[in-house]
């Protein structure tokens, strides 16, 4: 079985907003229930779980599941950072989850087509992250704003979610995180620390993360295209 774990327990703090960007709505709908949609409708997603800020949990069952009408959804709660949320989610997965898909709630315009992809890819080679070549030439620079390095841009990638992963072997990779006290900026960290291959399957520049306003503006302009 599949299962996915979207993390949606961050503060939303670049956002500036009244509350949660999670709960900010994009044409009528908010960005958790757009991001819900893409996986509940998919047919290759088993098991859903949310990770969800102890505080907002009431307002998000209320809000989100009672009003669509979500079911089989599970719930755990956020850690202090994301990875301390994916972790409280994964230990929520049913014992026949054999990929599992981490995924950021703040992300709502992933495709089937990149889920599916995804998952035959993590299938192969028990890792796999979705990205996009970078398309602006990438500087290294110091505190005095100095140019120190221009590393090849063909080389060079800027990664999205889903991340997918053989669900024993994600596991271990935190086991060992946690024992080293390693902290990564997303998932696949985690896997490289534990020594393991990483593989990047193309996804889409659509693909965006709600971070800041400027965002919410695009992501309007996205669903409208679409
Ligand atoms: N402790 C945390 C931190 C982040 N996230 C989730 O991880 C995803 C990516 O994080 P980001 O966009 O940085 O969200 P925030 O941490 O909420 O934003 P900010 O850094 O602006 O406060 C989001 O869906 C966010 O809800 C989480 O579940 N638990
Ligand atoms: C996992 C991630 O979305 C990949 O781009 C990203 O690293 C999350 O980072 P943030 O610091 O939580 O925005």
């Amino acid at each position: 079985m599949n299962s996915v774990v979207i993390v949606s327990a961050g503060k939303g703090s670049r956002m500036k907003a009244d509350i949660n960007k999670q709960f900010l709505k994009i044409r009528g709908k908010e960005v958790i229930a757009h991001t819900i949609d893409k996986f509940y409708k998919n047919k290759n997603i088993g098991e859903i779980i949310i990770v969800i800020r102890e505080d907002e949990e009431e307002f998000f069952q209320k809000n989100i599941i009672n009003k669509y009408g979500y079911r089989n959804i599970k719930v755990a709660l956020g850690g202090k950072e994301r990875q301390d949320s994916v972790y409280n989610g994964l230990k929520q997965i049913d014992k026949k989850c054999k990929i599992v898909l981490i995924h950021d709630g703040a992300r709502p315009f992933v495709t089937n087509e990149i889920i599916e992809k995804s998952i035959i890819c993590a299938k192969e080679y028990n890792s796999a992250i979705v990205g996009v070549p970078v398309k602006d030439t990438i500087k290294i620079v110091n505190k005095n704003n100095e140019v120190c390095d221009t590393p090849n841009r063909s080389t060079l990638w800027s990664i999205q979610t889903p991340q997918v992963f053989d669900y024993s072997l994600i596991i271990k990779a935190h086991e060992k995180a946690k024992h080293d006290k390693y902290y990564g900026t997303d998932d696949s960290m985690l896997m490289e620390h534990l020594g393991h291959n990483v593989k990047v399957v193309e996804g889409s520049y659509n693909n965006i993360k709600i971070t800041t306003p400027e965002d919410l503006k695009i992501a309007e302009e996205i669903l409208r295209e679409n």
